[in-house]
């Protein structure tokens, strides 16, 4: 075999790796019900954000950072910001759908031993990045790649992690000190649970369910499919 095909079979997923990767990747939960206050290992979190930090970015921007939340005090003030969202949030639906949202648990944030916040600056990579030139909102994308890249992390460190952004952006800005130009991305309550329910839990309480995939996808142009 010629070499550099040589170190293309070297650098292939073995079918095992790829099993465990779609393993990883369908066990993924949004989790808000099964937190336990178990402590998460320093190195088990630095894999997960070491992962993040390896999302693609625009330009290789890297925008974003990673807020770290411990501290109690400050985690019953995010607390309170989302009670005050969700109250809100509640009036915006009518009669039954009003009281089945109100059932639902929507957040973990005094449940797990940490929260993370994924920020993104808007002025990274100064005035002109590479990619961001006529799509201003990349730098927006790149940082959600990071957080994905942090989800499927956690899930392969058996690690839960609930997105909570049922917050008002202002409030969690000025709760986390956000400088002028950085923005939340992502609120992520991050924890060892007692279980990953096999299906999303907004499914589970007959919310919502999952499209068919054959209906998203269009051939050529929105709304052509191939017959
Ligand atoms: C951008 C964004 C924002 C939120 C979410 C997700 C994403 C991508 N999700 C989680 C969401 O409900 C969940 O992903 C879907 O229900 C699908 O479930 P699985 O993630 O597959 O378990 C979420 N969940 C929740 O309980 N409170 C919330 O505020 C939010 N916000």
């Amino acid at each position: 075999m010629p070499s550099n095909q040589n170190d293309q079979k070297q650098q292939d997923i073995s079918p095992e790796a790829r099993e465990h990767f779609y393993d990883v990747l369908y066990g993924r939960r949004d989790v808000r019900g099964q937190f336990l206050t178990d402590p998460i290992p320093d190195t088990v979190l630095t894999n997960i954000l070491h992962a993040a930090h390896h999302a693609p970015s625009v330009g290789l921007s890297q925008p974003w950072n990673f807020i770290l939340i411990r501290d109690p005090k400050k985690r019953q003030q995010i607390y309170e910001a989302f009670v005050s969202a969700n109250d809100e949030a509640a009036l915006m639906f009518e009669g039954d759908r009003r009281n089945q949202y109100q059932a639902l648990k929507l957040q973990g944030i005094l449940d797990t031993p940490i929260n993370v916040c994924i920020t993104c600056d808007r002025k990274r990579g100064g005035p002109v990045v590479l990619g961001k030139t006529h799509q201003a909102e990349m730098d927006l994308y790149s940082t959600v790649c990071a957080v994905q890249n942090f989800w499927l992390a956690a899930r392969a460190e058996n690690v839960g992690v609930g997105w909570v952004s049922i917050i008002e952006k202002s409030t969690l800005s000025a709760l986390l000190n956000l400088p002028d130009g950085v923005v939340p991305v992502a609120y992520l309550c991050v924890g060892y649970v007692s279980e990953f329910l096999k299906k999303p839990e907004l499914e589970l309480a007959h919310w919502e369910k999952r499209a068919q995939l054959n209906d998203m996808i269009f051939t050529d142009a929105w709304g052509e499919t191939s017959a």
